[in-house]
């Protein structure tokens, strides 16, 4: 709806631009020429995707071309023409002629468009910080999953904060050459990343515990996966997403439907110690009393309702991640050995 007041805006416009160049293409060349300014309203152009440039050319061209037009008698210096008895164009002759003009200009406008929409459109999603991302958030398409399941295999890691799931993300990465992307890391990268616009808005999320707009995370972890799969990799371990029920039917939608989810589960007061632990070198803006807090309840409150939802699927395998780090691990190589091929 936006899209479509924004582009009858433009439309409207660009035939006010459109009406006083077809105004000016009846003015004398000289007129033309000797206008600093382009005829177009770049603005309204750049609105429609099309830049001033050909807008000016096509002034420059047609100009041109009335030059290489044999002059009206009017115009002429020479001769007995423009005299009394030469002939005359019927008077309203350029009021006619700027119909086909508008009609001409509308079809480049629109062909231009077209065009500009095509080029550099990415089949993917905008990436983060990219011009196309740049009122407010990145657009996800909903064009169907961008990967196979056949060649792309995908495993969800989840569980509370401080769990484990990146230490042990860590182990199998060594042992069976996942590539591991840690939706976390991913946004606090993000955050630092000079330039973006989403520096403050994840800042403000993770401080609270809450969780970013899936529109954010899911562009990093499909950038980030394409990377990798340029690089010949195709088996992913994507660590603490998904951590709200939007995010996890929106990638599974647009990015891969995932083959598991490995569930770490652990009681808040081992988690806490660890996260404590942690923070005393992290440098991490939520491994504080209140912020764990904060991460906890989210976590109970809207990422517990995803790790039900694929157990409701059969897709969840659950280890017990109270234990020492090999132990965890051991349980895990046993629970899923047969699918970590
Ligand atoms: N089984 C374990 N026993 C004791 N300490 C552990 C164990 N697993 C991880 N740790 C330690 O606990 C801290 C948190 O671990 P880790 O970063 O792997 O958790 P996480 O679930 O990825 O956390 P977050 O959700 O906050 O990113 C780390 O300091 C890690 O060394
Ligand atoms: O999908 C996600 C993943 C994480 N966040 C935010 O980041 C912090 C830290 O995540 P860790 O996995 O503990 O590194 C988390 O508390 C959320 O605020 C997110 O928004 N979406």
């Amino acid at each position: 709806m936006a899209a479509t007041t924004s582009l009858s805006r433009s439309l409207f416009r660009a035939s006010k631009s459109l009406h006083s160049l077809s105004r000016s293409c009846i003015l004398p060349s000289s007129t033309l020429r000797a206008s600093s300014k382009p005829q177009f309203q770049s603005s309204a152009l750049s609105q429609l995707g099309v830049s001033a440039i050909p807008a000016q050319s096509f002034v420059r061209n047609y100009v041109t071309a009335q030059d290489s037009q044999p002059k009206p008698a009017a115009q002429s210096a020479s001769g007995p023409i423009g005299g009394p008895g030469a002939p005359r164009p019927p008077k309203d002759d350029k009021l006619k002629a700027w119909p086909f003009v508008l009609i001409f200009l509308t079809g480049a406008l629109t062909f231009g468009y077209v065009l500009e929409g095509k080029k550099d459109k990415p089949k993917s999603m905008p990436a983060v910080g990219s011009s196309s991302a740049s009122q407010g958030l990145p657009k996800l398409r909903d064009d169907g999953p961008i990967f196979k399941p056949e060649d792309v295999k995908v495993i969800f890691v989840l569980g509370g904060p401080g769990v484990g799931k990146g230490t042990q993300c860590a182990k199998l990465v060594k042992d069976y050459q996942f590539v591991h992307l840690s939706a976390g890391d991913l946004l606090r990268e993000e955050q630092s990343r000079a330039g973006t616009e989403y520096g403050e808005l994840i800042n403000n999320f993770i401080k609270e515990g809450k969780i970013v707009p899936m529109e954010v995370t899911i562009v990093l972890l499909e950038n980030a996966m394409k990377r990798a799969i340029d690089s010949g990799k195709r088996k992913f371990l994507i660590d603490g997403f998904p951590r709200q029920m939007d995010q996890a039917l929106k990638f599974e939608e647009v990015v891969v439907p995932s083959q598991f989810t490995l569930f770490f589960d652990c009681d808040e007061d081992t988690m806490s110690q660890r996260l404590l632990e942690r923070g005393k070198t992290s440098g991490r803006a939520d491994d504080n009393p209140e912020s764990i807090l904060k991460r906890f309840r989210t976590f109970k409150e809207t990422s517990m309702p995803v790790v039900n939802y694929f157990d409701g699927q059969k897709k969840v395998v659950k280890v017990d991640g109270g234990k020492t780090i090999d132990s965890v691990y051991k349980d895990v190589v046993a629970h899923i050995a047969d699918r970590l091929k």
